[in-house]
């Protein structure tokens, strides 16, 4: 073991679920719900794990406590790695890290008092003075916020946030090094949330511990991590001290969170970036970076002149095309029941436009060249082509957004962010260490 080490480090951590099918359950393709994730936890220190649902931050949290198995990479604590654990080591890690979880209520037996409930991992590690389990509770349930006479009152009697302090001392009972916090306010009411939020620090400042904080909310995370990674579909994008990603985000879908947290104060007041799209599978995850899909700052194809949002929405066609279709017909039909007419009627300029209206692409595109790759696209596609619209539009207007995958690289403003809009500005890049 070596005090130099990191708390916690996560080195390319992957976790994948299969995909199978068939009696024989045949393996047909898999979830990459954690794709290659790498960051650390100091000790005394806060990062936080941020992003949409479904992004991959629980699983990132039970694959790195090991509650299940990761796919691959390694986890190290205090510089040695989990997965080689033996029994007895195992059982030591499972009481230096600790994880609270986001449901207070779910997560105490009813018909245990709380004092039983907070004292339970004692009694499983093998402490079976009573009296001892008593004093020890009581004295949690003190640094908590609540009354050591509420230690023999049930879980009905306690209101959200009361439970959630409950659950806090319960993680805190067997001294653990590290706290891994899955959504601990999200349930509670937003009056309660900064309550709780700085008994958390409190604590964590008292019992120096390192805490892995995850939620979907940035204003959660702002107000008591020293780090942020921000992670989306599987992988981090970016990574950085808090105070530098929120004051100076590099990475498109960072802003793009950002822009949509309520701004109290007027003059910060931005417009919030609408992130178009649905959320990819990560079974599917698209090529290229994964943001490409929906990112608001997706590079335009070398050779036009496209205005930004014009080319979203192009973008926005293309990726239709490629995930599900523009079906020619069913364009018609919808048509023809606006404008009451039969679908024969209905001109094939008609369908152009509505499909134009649709992506909300322009009239006419500004890049005379590029006007005419789409309208020879969009007169293929009104005509049924789709395959050959497709083919046109993926060949012509290739983005290097969806060709190549860009890597986390420290920016010239000193964090981790993965976006081709960096690197092509500095080619003087590193590769970041798990400690930026
Ligand atoms: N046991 C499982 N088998 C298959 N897929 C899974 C499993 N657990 C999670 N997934 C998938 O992995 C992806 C990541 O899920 P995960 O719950 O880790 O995301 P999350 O960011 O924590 O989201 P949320 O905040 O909604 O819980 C999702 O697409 C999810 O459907």
């Amino acid at each position: 073991m070596s005090s130099d080490a990191p708390l916690l480090e996560v080195r390319n951590l992957k976790k994948h679920y299969p995909i199978t099918k068939g009696i024989m359950k045949r393996e047909v393709g898999s979830v990459r719900a954690v794709d290659g994730i790498s960051f650390a936890v100091e000790r005394g220190e806060t990062v936080g794990l941020v992003g949409e649902s479904g992004c991959g931050k629980s699983t990132a949290a039970t694959s790195l406590l090991r509650l299940e198995d990761p796919t691959d990479g390694e986890v190290l604590f205090e510089g040695r790695d989990i997965t080689e654990y033996n029994d007895k080591e195992l059982k030591r890690f499972r009481r230096e890290a600790q994880m609270i979880f986001q449901d207070p209520t779910s997560s105490f037996d009813p018909r245990m008092s709380i004092g039983e409930s907070v004292a339970e991992p004692l009694t499983v590690h093998g402490m079976r003075d009573r009296e001892r389990r008593r004093r020890i509770v009581k004295d949690l349930l003190e640094r908590v916020g609540l009354s050591a006479d509420d230690i023999d009152r049930y879980p009905h009697e306690f209101s959200g946030g009361q439970k959630q302090r409950i659950g806090l001392a319960r993680a805190l009972v067997l001294n653990p090094k590290l706290i891994v916090a899955d959504e601990p306010v999200s349930a509670l009411d937003v009056s309660i949330q900064a309550e709780i939020l700085s008994l958390m620090k409190e604590i964590q400042d008292e019992f120096g511990l390192g805490m892995l904080l995850i939620s979907h909310d940035l204003s959660v995370v702002r107000e008591i991590c020293d780090r942020v990674a921000v992670m989306y579909l599987g992988e981090i994008v970016e990574f950085g001290r808090t105070e530098d990603l929120y004051e100076d985000p590099q990475h498109p879908y960072t802003r793009a969170l950002l822009s949509s947290i309520p701004q109290p104060d007027p003059t910060k007041r931005g417009n919030a970036v609408e992130l178009t799209g649905d959320v990819p599978s990560p079974s599917n995850p698209p090529s290229g970076c994964r943001f490409h899909t929906r990112c608001p700052e997706v590079i335009p194809p070398e050779g036009y002149d496209f205005e930004q949002e014009a080319w979203r929405s192009v973008m926005d066609l293309r990726v239709r095309l490629r995930r599900g279709g523009v079906d020619a017909d069913a364009v018609r039909e919808f048509v023809a029941s606006e404008t009451s007419q039969s679908p024969e009627a209905v001109s094939e300029d008609r369908i152009k436009a509505e499909i134009r209206r649709e992506f909300d692409i322009p009239e006419q595109l500004a890049d005379a060249s590029a006007e005419s790759v789409l309208s020879d696209a969009l007169e293929l596609l009104a005509n049924g082509d789709q395959s050959e619209a497709r083919d046109l539009l993926g060949d012509e207007f290739e983005t290097v957004c969806e060709t190549a995958t860009p890597e986390l690289r420290r920016t010239p403003v000193g964090h981790s962010a993965s976006c081709h809009l960096i690197e092509t500005s500095e080619d003087t890049l590193t590769a970041p260490s798990t400690n930026d």
